[in-house]
């Protein structure tokens, strides 16, 4: 084997599966030549033993509630804090560090922290307002292609609070509503990446390679 390939070996992907759509990232990753296994997650002896975590669209308050009374919170806490995690709507809000509803700071809300910004909850209203948006993602393999962003009752990030390695990975290409074009979506922080959007509701795998890719590169470099 090459030294790339010896470097990227194939990867064990977790996905929470506490609550939410964990089903169809687990049949998404299970695609991917570079996944050995995408298998679910609900606790600490589960989450020790994946190469990497995905946080799956759902309801964060929910989640959260369900990893603390069942006592798996401060495991989950430790592996965001230095293992290659990819948060998912819901997900992208507990690697949040905090929540702002029209400004004003949400002190009531669980988060895990860790992608260094701040993050409007149900940015564009109830269900009935979500919609799929054409998105441009750097980085992504064809990336002249627009991704198929889909949104549902999707958060958007509010700020980004930690400037110096906070990436944008992708924003909106015009006005939805009120939030206007230009509005952050997708963002990366080291190991960790936040998407206010569905990939796993698609039949585009690119969000997920490049996840995987991200998180072998991770590996194999700490
Ligand atoms: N599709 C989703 O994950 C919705 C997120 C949910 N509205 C929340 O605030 O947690």
């Amino acid at each position: 084997m090459t030294q790339k390939q010896v470097e990227h070996k194939k990867i064990r992907v977790g996905v929470l599966a506490l609550q939410g759509a964990f089903a169809e990232h687990i049949i998404l990753l299970n695609t991917l030549p570079q996944v050995s296994e995408a298998v679910a997650v609900r606790n600490a002896q589960e989450i020790n033993q994946v190469d990497a975590l995905v946080i799956p669209g759902g309801e964060s308050t929910t989640m959260a509630l369900i990893a603390e009374r069942s006592g798996f919170w401060p495991a989950l806490q430790e592996y965001v804090r230095s293992r290659p995690t990819w948060g998912t709507c819901a997900g992208m809000i507990l690697l949040s560090e905090c929540v702002t509803s029209g400004g004003t700071l949400k002190g009531d809300q669980k988060l895990l922290g860790g992608l260094g910004i701040s993050i409007k909850r149900n940015a564009f209203g109830t269900q009935k307002e979500s919609f799929e948006a054409g998105l441009h993602v750097e980085g992504l393999e064809n990336a002249e292609k627009l991704f198929p962003g889909v949104f549902i009752r999707a958060p958007v990030i509010d700020e980004i609070l930690e400037k110096a390695d906070v990436q944008i990975v992708a924003t909106l290409q015009r006005d939805y509503g009120k939030t206007p074009k230009g509005t952050i979506v997708a963002v990366k922080r080291g190991h960790l990446l936040g998407t206010a959007f569905h990939p796993e509701l698609t039949h585009d795998s690119r969000m997920h390679q490049f996840f995987v890719q991200m998180a072998q590169e991770w590996i194999a470099s700490h």
